[in-house]
């Protein structure tokens, strides 16, 4: 992304984003709430047009790009519509549907692909379950399950390890380590690191639409630092005021 603007309801929400993700890393969007993260990798894709400069997808404009299978994006939150109940396992499947054809349908691969990204997010036993019935936190695995499914080069991931508890948090940044072995790329939101921190190769800070750091992750520091450290803050609005619990973290030069 190159001088990113995203206007919404003539409010600018992105305004001078300069991005550039290169292939292998795997890139924390950190920031407060409201700040503007989930605007930004929404942008990065075309999911919600630019007001102003340009986004380009493997150096294509988003709509004219073809290839969409080489990205698996996760959303915040699944939208559970009021239709038809899927099952878990059904959810996942859809992660291949880039990948399959009028010509080439559901085979061996896709099972496989399926089956593996379910044990990757430990929600095997829950395949054949409605995804209704299954928690917030279960959900998000789901999401994560589909796109791995999808087999992408860069996954673009919306806060992946929200309400998702501390055990998931590790089998994923287990999943993220292997997929960055096999050199895949990683741009996730992130409220916390957490225990993806060990993974994570550079921190994007966003504090108001804008920009404010771009370089080595932010090390939790002070109590912050202290395992087990629940990051509850009593005074969450007036922080959002200040610029959020970012602002106790410090940030490597
Ligand atoms: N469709 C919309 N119309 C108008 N304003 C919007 C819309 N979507 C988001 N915003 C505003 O844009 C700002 C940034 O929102 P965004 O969801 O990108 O923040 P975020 O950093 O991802 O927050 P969080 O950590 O809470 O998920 C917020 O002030 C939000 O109210």
């Amino acid at each position: 992304m190159t001088g990113g603007r995203v206007t919404l309801d003539r409010r600018a929400i992105l305004d001078g984003v300069d991005l550039t993700v290169c292939p292998g890393e795997v890139v924390a969007i950190m920031g407060a709430n409201g700040s503007g993260k989930s605007t930004l990798v929404r942008a990065l894709l075309g999911l919600i047009p630019l007001s102003g400069g340009q986004t380009l997808v493997y150096g294509e404009p988003p709509a004219k790009f073809r290839d969409w299978r080489r990205i698996g994006y996760v959303p915040q939150r699944l939208a559970v519509g009021g239709g038809v109940p899927a099952t878990v396992r059904e959810i996942v499947a859809s992660g291949r549907i880039a990948r399959q054809s009028r010509l080439r349908r559901t085979g061996k691969d896709d099972r496989a692909a399926v089956t593996h990204a379910l044990a990757a997010v430990d929600l095997g036993d829950r395949a054949g379950d409605p995804v209704q019935s299954l928690s917030g936190g279960q959900q998000q695995r789901v999401l994560i399950a589909r796109a791995l499914a999808g087999e992408p080069d860069v996954f673009v991931m919306d806060e992946p390890t929200a309400g998702v508890d501390a055990e998931s948090q590790h089998l994923l940044a287990d999943t993220l380590g292997g997929l960055v072995r096999d050199g895949r790329t990683v741009v996730l939101v992130a409220h916390e690191l957490g225990p993806l921190e060990p993974v994570i190769t550079r921190g994007v800070l966003v504090r108001a639409g804008r920009i404010e750091h771009d370089g080595r992750p932010p090390q939790p520091e002070g109590e912050c630092a202290r395992p087990g450290h629940q990051h509850v803050h009593p005074h969450a609005e007036e922080e959002d005021a200040a610029g959020g619990p970012l602002t106790d973290l410090r940030v490597n030069p």
